[in-house]
């Protein structure tokens, strides 16, 4: 049968990036999706915003929503100091075959933990499964309805501390209304947008950096 987009795209990375280099693993996606097929991973353009955003905080519990074939993992795993951790939750079997893979193409496996799951049941879990107490940084890239429910569950488990960054993809493109109208409104959170394009076209789209305030 047909393989998949996504099959496709961990091709493009065997045949065109170097074992163990990440950034030649963040390049061979980004060709792939600018030349070959178009796919939704964050890009090379936000990508920037998001590395920038990484890099000056330094974070040592880092957790990714939606890892789909694992490129923003990459870009961010690829920035974390020694002993950081990056937990990064896929719950499409098929997906989290190929971002395993991915990752460990990029050399950058002992800094991540995929876990195969729904965000709904794993935020809960995170204290006493992983022995997390809260996160540094959370970005949000899985499905757009799910925003804002997980960041209130985020909220009510614990998980946030004054200054933890929530980084969202998408608020313009495809639109996280909702969840953009609660971190803009709310008290608990200092918010900003980064004005960027929705990866690979010259659609608008952008980043929301949020800060909790406790
Ligand atoms: C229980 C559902 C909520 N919890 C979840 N827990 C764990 N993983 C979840 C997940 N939801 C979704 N996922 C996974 O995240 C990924 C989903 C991402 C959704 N992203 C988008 O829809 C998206 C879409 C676009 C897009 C923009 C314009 C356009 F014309 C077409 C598409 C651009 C993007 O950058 C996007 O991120 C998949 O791998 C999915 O399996
Ligand atoms: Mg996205």
């Amino acid at each position: 049968t047909r393989s998949t987009r996504p099959q496709r795209l961990l091709k493009a990375v065997k045949q065109h990036a170097t074992r163990g280099d990440p950034q030649s693993v963040i390049s061979a996606i980004d060709h792939f999706c600018r030349h070959r097929e178009w796919a939704m991973n964050v890009g090379d353009e936000k990508g920037c915003i998001l590395d920038s955003v990484v890099s000056e905080l330094n974070p040592e519990k880092v957790l990714e929503l939606g890892t789909y074939c694992g490129y923003s993992t990459v870009r961010i795993a690829r920035l974390l100091p020694p002993g950081a951790r990056l937990i990064t939750l896929e719950f499409n079997p098929d997906y989290a075959v190929i971002a395993r893979q991915v990752i460990a193409w990029a050399g950058i496996e002992d800094k991540v933990q995929l876990v195969e799951g729904a965000s709904e049941d794993w935020i809960p879990r995170m204290k006493e499964h992983f022995g997390i107490e809260t996160f540094d940084l959370v970005f949000l890239d899985h499905w757009k309805d799910h925003y804002l429910p997980d960041t209130k569950l985020m909220e009510g488990c614990g998980l946030l501390r004054k200054g933890t960054v929530l980084l969202a993809d998408n608020v313009i493109c495809p639109g996280v209304p909702d969840y953009l109208e609660y971190v803009r409104n709310s008290r608990s959170y200092k918010s900003c947008y980064f004005k960027s394009h929705l990866e690979y076209t010259r659609a608008e789209d952008g980043l929301e950096k949020s800060v909790f305030l406790g």
